[in-house]
């Protein structure tokens, strides 16, 4: 049985609808940002906090966990800013006590959902694993804090794990039945698709003076089923002792700007946004993007959708939620 942390939102939802057409699937969520209806109904769902002991041990104790995928986190960069104490609590202390019931358990195989925030401002234009890590941010650091942690427990407890460092996930499910849905929504994607539905009076592009070809951020942006895709791979990479220990950034290797993504918005809709210049958002780098290389020739895996899939699909849930 794999445990599934945080399996109720975003990405861990993508995650176990794939997940369940393999193994048996347990999943342990707060629901503090995520949904239980988002879960597939072939998997167990257990109301409960990643960093509370009783409720771990409690699941431990009851199922036979090979492995544990753990999603749950906060994620939103400006938030980190204005609250590390959340970020460091939840992403941080709360991930030890994880991991110490794991081994108490002596459950030995971990994936983790790690981020391209631990590069902060890369002298790269596509960034590698070996590319230096430099948080420019609290959520960043969170995240490459917990990759120490990793690399520390590999070697004195035998820890197998394989970090996962994606860049901007987006898209929806295919079926149109579970997609990206975060309340406040802060990701540009939903926010331009609510906005051309009619829920929001304008885009605010934060920022058009970044030293990009047309002034606005660029990013990576990595349709959420390739992603679940990838961890399909790294599970069974660590199930089959091919991997002990591994990193491996998640992107499609193109970096699109904010206002490269809008005009692909505009594109398949076929609706005109209003769109207004403000102010830098705090801790957002100029260019972000990734080379995946490493998971190609390692593991096979290759993003397979690309940016007019990920509105395409992402178009589809928020015209029906
Ligand atoms: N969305 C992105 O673009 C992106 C990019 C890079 C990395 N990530 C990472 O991927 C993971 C999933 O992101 P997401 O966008 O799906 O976020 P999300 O907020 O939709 O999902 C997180 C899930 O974890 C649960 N959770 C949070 N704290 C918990 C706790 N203490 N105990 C139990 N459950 C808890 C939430 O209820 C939610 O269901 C996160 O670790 C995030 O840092 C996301
Ligand atoms: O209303 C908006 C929202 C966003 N942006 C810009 O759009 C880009 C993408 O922003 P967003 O969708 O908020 O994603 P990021 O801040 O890049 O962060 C995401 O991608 C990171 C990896 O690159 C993950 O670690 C984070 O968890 C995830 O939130 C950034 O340049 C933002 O400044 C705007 O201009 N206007």
């Amino acid at each position: 049985m794999i445990l599934v942390v945080g399996g109720a939102g975003y990405i861990g939802s993508h995650l176990v609808k794939e997940l369940v057409e393999k193994q048996e699937v347990v999943v342990l969520d707060n629901l503090s940002t995520g949904f239980k209806d988002s879960v597939d109904s072939r998997a167990v769902f257990i109301l409960g906090d990643l960093g509370d002991e009783e409720d771990l041990e409690a699941v431990f104790s009851a199922y036979p966990i090979k492995a544990v995928m753990h999603f749950a986190a906060n994620s939103l960069v400006g938030e980190s800013v204005k609250d590390p104490l959340k970020y460091y609590q939840n992403n941080v202390a709360a991930t030890l006590t994880l991991l110490k019931v794991m081994l108490k358990y002596n459950v030995k195989n971990f994936i983790f959902s790690s981020t391209a925030a631990t590069y902060g401002i890369p002298s790269v234009d596509i960034i590698e694993e070996n590319t230096p890590t430099n948080p420019i941010n609290p959520y960043g650091e969170s995240k490459l804090m917990v990759e120490r942690i990793l690399e520390n427990f590999s070697s004195a407890y035998g820890l197998n794990y394989v970090v996962l460092r994606y860049f901007n996930a987006a898209g929806a499910h295919v079926s149109g039945k579970i997609g990206e849905k975060h309340d406040p929504e802060t990701h540009l994607i939903p926010i331009i698709l609510q906005h051309l539905l009619g829920q929001r009076d304008q885009i605010s592009v934060f920022g058009d003076d970044y030293d990009t070809p047309d002034g606005t951020c660029i990013r990576d942006y990595i349709h959420v089923t390739d992603l679940a895709e990838a961890h399909i791979l790294a599970l069974t990479s660590l199930l089959d002792g091919k991997n002990k220990t591994a990193t491996y950034n998640l992107g499609n290797g193109q970096g699109y700007s904010v206002k490269e993504v809008i005009d692909m918005c505009e594109k398949v809709t076929g609706k005109n946004a209003n769109v207004v210049i403000s102010e830098r958002r705090p801790g957002d780098p100029a260019r972000l993007v990734a080379s995946s290389e490493r998971i190609n020739k390692e593991l096979g895996w290759k993003a397979r959708r690309n940016l007019k899939e990920i509105i395409k699909t992402a178009w589809e849930f928020h015209k029906h939620n």
